[in-house]
């Protein structure tokens, strides 16, 4: 993308336009001008991601929403400044690899890669403030906006922190970058990718069969003379909540070529539970911006609201466009769903529909964490199956809270983690996360249900 001069940004633009609604999980930014000066900082930065890269997501995700892909979007509930490391960026970026090759090996459709990385360091919260006795704080809401520590400075939303989030976003795809197209991501590495993770893990083992059968296709592929070496990068994406407006606006660019802005934050951005008003800022800041953009949806979206969502982010019916991400919980995904994929269905419109088995299943432990079990979230992924086999629609992928690290964070999986375990490495900045056992443990069971129910004949 080419940047010119800036002008000021017109009223109705979509940098400008979502100013005039109400705007829900902003913080309390104490000092406007701070704000202000920050952002004005940021409309000149260089966009991190380019037009074309999220055209190309939006072609990929309507590949998903026809039934002729799957996606695989995961990473930390919240990224944090501090884990912006080589180590915790490569582990992320090597389970989400790996499980991709347990997807493509099941569904022989292609796996579009996306991480929750690279820019996820903003939270909504249930509420915005904390209480630890007679102190009252504001909430953490992700680096991007205070600390974690529980001290009035620490929790003092500082403008600074966008850009700190800036540049963590640039330092996490510089990094990305360079591991997918230079030689990591390298489908012959398919070993070395389980390297560094619990050598013990059913999970892992279970891997290493694969990774060897993959080894025997590739030989044999490369005997009968086809150049393997073309399998030598692969595509990445990333994302993000699109929650802090006054960031994302500031990062909004347009595409001198064909005129449309982009978010240039990250390729595709979703609008949360909390955000999705329809008379709310984000909805209309998310309606200009051309990226391809996912909305999630918990056990109270209306099918009417659906409907209007629908309307108001693809008005043009292109798919790619809008991703619904359903997060009902195990116990309701069978109930709700169906109704509201029917009634897009019957509208004629090509969404992708993705399951984030998460946020319905939280629960918290009897020692206080906050967790949740592998065998609901399971569920909740077989029964989102389930209700997309019985109406004969594509059950598009999944969107999961995740990392590399061998944390004990969600309890069960393969290499049980129990109730008792959860204070060993509890380290998220928010949600629980699956360790890479339990990730690698989803991608095979998700795989399983695949197989047994193929989209493609
Ligand atoms: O990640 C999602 C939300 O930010 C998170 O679940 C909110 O957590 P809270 O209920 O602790 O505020
Ligand atoms: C905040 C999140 O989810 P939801 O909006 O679905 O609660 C999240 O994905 O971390
Ligand atoms: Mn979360």
């Amino acid at each position: 993308m080419k940047i010119s001069k800036r002008e000021p940004e017109a009223k109705n633009s979509a940098a400008e336009s979502w100013r005039d609604f109400p705007a829900a999980q902003q913080p309390d930014w104490p000092d406007e001008a701070e704000l202000r000066a920050v952002a004005g900082e940021l409309t000149t930065a260089p966009p991190l991601v380019f037009s074309a890269e999220c055209d190309l997501l939006r072609r990929r995700m309507a590949a998903v929403a026809r039934g002729e892909a799957v996606l695989l979007q995961g990473g930390d509930c919240a990224e944090t400044f501090a884990r912006t490391t080589a180590d915790a960026i490569r582990g992320k970026l090597k389970t989400l690899l790996q499980m991709a090759v347990v997807l493509t090996h099941a569904t022989a459709l292609p796996v579009v890669k996306v991480g929750r990385m690279a820019g996820q360091y903003a939270k909504p919260r249930s509420s915005p403030e904390e209480r630890r006795g007679e102190l009252v704080l504001p909430s953490h809401r992700g680096d991007a906006v205070n600390g974690t520590e529980f001290t009035a400075e620490a929790r003092r939303p500082d403008p600074k922190r966008l850009r700190k989030m800036y540049e963590s976003s640039a330092t996490t795809l510089n990094l990305i970058r360079a591991l997918t197209t230079g030689g990591f991501a390298d489908l012959r590495q398919v070993h070395a990718w389980n390297q560094g993770f619990v050598a013990d893990s059913q999970a892992g083992e279970r891997y290493e069969r694969l990774a060897q059968e993959i080894d025997r296709s590739l030989a044999f592929m490369h005997a009968c003379g086809v150049d393997t070496r073309e399998l030598g990068t692969a595509e990445f994406f990333v994302s993000h909540e699109g929650l802090l407006l006054d960031y994302e606006a500031a990062l909004t660019r347009t595409d001198p070529e064909n005129g449309r802005s982009y978010a240039t934050s990250g390729h595709l951005l979703w609008i949360g539970e909390r955000t999705r008003d329809l008379d709310g800022a984000h909805i209309e800041y998310f309606s200009r911006v051309a990226n391809p953009i996912a909305v999630k949806l918990g056990p109270t979206a209306a099918p009417d609201d659906v409907m209007r969502l629908l309307d108001r982010l693809d008005p043009n019916r292109e798919p790619g466009r809008l991703t619904f991400v359903v997060r009902a919980g195990a116990d309701r995904i069978r109930d709700l769903l169906p109704t509201l994929v029917e009634k897009v269905n019957a509208e004629g419109a090509l969404v992708c529909w993705v399951s984030d088995p998460m946020h319905g299943n939280t629960i918290t432990a009897a020692s206080g964490h906050k967790t949740r079990r592998f065998d609901a979230i399971l569920d909740e992924v077989r029964g989102f199956v389930e209700v997309h086999q019985a109406l004969g629609t594509h059950p598009g992928g999944i969107h999961v809270e995740l990392t590399g690290d061998d944390v004990t964070e969600c309890v069960g999986g393969g290499n049980a983690i129990l109730p008792e375990d959860l204070h060993q490495r509890y380290e998220t900045a928010c949600d629980p996360r699956l360790n890479h056992t339990q990730s690698l443990d989803l991608a095979f069971l998700l795989a399983e249900r695949y197989r047994e129910h193929p989209t493609r004949s």
